[in-house]
């Protein structure tokens, strides 16, 4: 058995805070605000902006305009509650290195190297680091204290330093934002489920890549298998701050 620890000189104690009860679905799920992240999955000028990536592959981005009005609430209200925010980042370098070659699924799969094998003439815009297409949306660009940490694949915990930056803060629970629900979010906070957090998605600020059935399709995934699903009202409601 262990023994006790005396402090160190100058340390200062974790002020844990009352837990909060969120209403979701399946049910309210009890969180402790310091032991909370929020994630803002991959919301960059590709996925979100008229003019980037999903947009010009084809896929309807006009719901995101209001998701990230509602994704910049629900960050401010996480901010003034102590909730740690952080920021997914998808791309690779600007020569696709880490896009992967034909031996993987990713060169196959993506459907931003699909259109610039399409229209060689967007070649080094798509998702690549440095440019546009890469930024953050600047209507929630990152503030002080936040964390931005960039991914090469879909799962935000694949080949990046996520899980330990969360066990460092003692963090339990997730609570997801961005886009897309069925592509991004989901695949991280599946990988996340695997990893012994909690993953709650707030649906109204989330969007699809596809049909809307695709974003009801990932939301009853969720709620019935791997998480829960609450909205940014009764986030900001619950953790007692009224959206600003
Ligand atoms: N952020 C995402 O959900 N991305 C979806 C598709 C892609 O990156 O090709």
């Amino acid at each position: 058995m262990s023994e006790p620890m005396s402090e160190p000189a100058g340390f200062v104690p974790v002020i844990t805070r009352e837990a909060v009860t969120l209403p979701a679905r399946p049910e309210p799920i009890r969180l402790n605000p310091a032991e909370t992240a929020m994630i803002i999955v991959d919301m960059q000028n590709a996925y979100a902006s008229p003019g980037g990536y999903l947009d010009i592959a084809g896929f309807d981005i006009a719901g995101c305009e209001k998701v990230i009005a509602r994704a910049a609430v629900a960050a401010d209200a996480a901010r003034r509650a102590g909730i740690q925010v952080i920021y997914f980042q998808n791309g690779w370098d600007p020569d696709y290195k880490e896009a992967g070659t034909p031996a993987s699924p990713n060169w196959h799969k993506s459907n931003a190297l699909k259109t610039m094998r399409k229209r060689p003439e967007l070649a080094g815009t798509l998702l690549a680091k440095g440019g546009w297409d890469y930024a953050l949306v600047e209507a929630l660009a990152p503030k002080p204290g936040d964390l931005v940490v960039p991914k090469p694949r879909y799962s935000g915990f694949f080949n990046t330093n996520i899980d330990s930056l969360l066990r460092a803060r003692g963090i339990r629970n997730i609570v997801f934002t961005g886009v897309a629900t069925n592509v991004c979010v989901e695949s991280s906070l599946r990988d996340a489920f695997h990893l012994e957090y909690f993953g709650i998605v707030l649906e109204d600020a989330t969007h699809a890549a596809g049909p809307d059935f695709a974003q009801k399709a990932a939301l009853y995934n969720i709620e019935t298998f791997f998480g829960w699903v609450s909205t940014v009202a009764d986030f900001c409601g619950a953790i007692g701050q009224s959206p600003e």
